[in-house]
């Protein structure tokens, strides 16, 4: 497991360095027979016609509200792009671009078959259908060390009759807690998250979760965060989380390394034994 879960996360770091395709275009070609040897050269041409980058799912599409709409735009205003050679707005925003696979990225992957590798979908992303369910961008705020995410809950998110189910909403939370505490430190796992839902959140409805870090005690990160309407005037749910850094790897590396020190001593101990005898029985 833990092997397993530090492989995924070596995967996030090499995220943007590695060359992949783009898994949307990869999916939609996989589906079509193609039979003829023309249609089959199309096969090659297409995705060196297409870049190979993955579907930023952070950017707009047309389900997108008017509320999801002018708060992106606003942030956007913010962000680092956006500003070169704009005037100074005295805060500076970064949008987070956001894919729908993780598992792809990872190395290794042994203890997974190539079947989940190849099917596995980050889950606030896994459904094809613009704005039936997790429509959300995030933005991060380098100087304040705080996460903004917009939020625009889909149909399929429906909880108690037209208002979005509490566990759509503590995933999102999860979803912005540990990015922002990613982003902070280290990959993190959650290890607690306590959710308080103040008020239902109208299904289609836009809000914002803004997440700030509360505390740093050596690996945990201690987090919390809001969801409010858009306008900040109705507070639907408070949480707070506590992320502590994966340290897989160190844990891992280490380990490989007591166990080849200790194989060296055996085999040194092994020859000078028999060295020794050698020499005695002479
Ligand atoms: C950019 C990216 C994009 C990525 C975009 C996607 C982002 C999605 C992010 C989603 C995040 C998730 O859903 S994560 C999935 C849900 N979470 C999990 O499955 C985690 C399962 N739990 C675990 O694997 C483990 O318990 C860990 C890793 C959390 C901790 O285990 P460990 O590493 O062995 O460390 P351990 O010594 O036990 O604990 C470390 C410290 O945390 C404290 N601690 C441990 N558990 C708890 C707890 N429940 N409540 C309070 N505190 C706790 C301990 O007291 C200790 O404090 P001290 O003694 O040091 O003071």
């Amino acid at each position: 497991m833990a092997r397993s879960v530090g492989r995924i996360f070596s995967g996030f770091r090499c995220f943007g360095s590695l060359p992949f395709g783009n898994p949307l275009l990869k999916t939609q070609c996989s589906g079509v027979l193609f039979r003829t040897t023309s249609e089959r050269t199309l096969v090659h041409v297409l995705p060196k016609i297409f870049p190979r980058k993955p579907r930023d799912f952070s950017l707009p599409n047309s389900s997108w509200g008017k509320e999801m709409m002018e708060l992106y735009n606003h942030y956007n205003r913010l962000s680092k792009e956006a500003t070169e050679g704009q005037e100074d707005h005295g805060e500076e925003w970064t949008r987070l671009p956001s894919y729908n696979r993780t598992l792809k990225y990872a190395t290794g992957g042994a203890y997974l078959s190539k079947i989940i590798q190849s099917k596995a979908r980050l889950f606030t992303r896994n459904i094809r259908d613009p704005g039936a369910a997790f429509e959300y961008v995030l933005f991060f705020r380098q100087d304040k060390l705080k996460c903004v995410c917009i939020f625009q809950a889909g149909h399929l998110l429906e909880g108690p009759p037209g208002h979005v189910h509490g566990g759509a909403i503590a995933t999102m939370i999860d979803t912005v807690t540990g990015t922002h505490a990613s982003l902070l430190s280290a990959p993190v796992m959650t290890a607690n998250l306590n959710v308080n839902y103040r008020s239902p959140i109208p299904l289609g409805s836009t809000v914002l979760i803004e997440s700030i870090l509360d505390k740093e005690d050596g690996r945990k990160m201690y987090i919390s965060c809001r969801v409010t309407s858009t306008d900040g005037s109705k507070l639907h749910t408070e949480a707070t989380g506590n992320c502590p850094q994966c340290h897989f790897h160190f844990c891992h590396a280490t380990l490989c390394i007591v166990t080849l020190l200790l194989l060296l001593f055996l085999h040194a101990a092994l020859f000078l034994s028999i060295s020794v005898s050698n020499l005695l029985r002479r």
